[in-house]
């Protein structure tokens, strides 16, 4: 089944919103495989933002992931790299359509609420930079179609 890595930002937890977004991926039909309140190290936010380590808001990016806690998830489903990004809404919550999760609850691109893995490798990568393989739920039993 696949998966992807989520993360509500400092500015989401500080906003009493966490519950809300949980709710959207729930009532979408998505499982809750792992989640964990916690602060991020400074390392482990210069690996995840690796990608972006020669853009001009790197240390802002970093400064402000590590700023407070997030809250960190793996979900699983159908789609759900691609699903959870629609939504997500578009990086600028300027541009975000209303109903997305950063279209109803974000302001600007340094704040934006939530991360969302945006390919197969970088949802394997990311699971792996934030979960140990036994903080991960396995759904196995398939009853009436639901898998529990
Ligand atoms: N111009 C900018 N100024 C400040 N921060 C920015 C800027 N552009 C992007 N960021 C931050 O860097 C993060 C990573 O940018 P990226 O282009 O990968 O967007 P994204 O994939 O939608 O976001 P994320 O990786 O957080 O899901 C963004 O979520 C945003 O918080």
């Amino acid at each position: 089944m696949e998966k992807t890595f989520l993360m509500v930002k400092p500015d989401g937890v500080q906003r009493n919103v966490v519950g809300e977004i949980v709710a959207r991926f729930e009532k979408k039909g998505f499982q809750l495989v792992g989640a964990k309140l916690m602060s991020i190290p400074r390392e482990l936010a210069e690996e995840h933002y690796g990608e972006h380590k020669e853009r001009p808001f790197f240390g802002e990016l970093v400064d402000f992931i590590t700023s407070g806690p997030v809250f960190a998830m793996v979900w699983q489903g159908e789609n759900v790299i691609a699903t959870a990004r629609q939504m997500m809404g578009t990086t600028n919550p300027k541009d975000a359509a209303p109903g997305t999760i950063r279209g109803d609850f974000g302001l600007t691109v340094g704040k934006n609420i939530i991360h969302g893995s945006d390919s197969p490798a970088s949802a394997e990568r990311e699971i792996g930079i934030f979960f140990k393989e036994e903080e991960l739920a396995e759904y196995t039993k398939l009853i009436d179609g639901w898998v529990y």
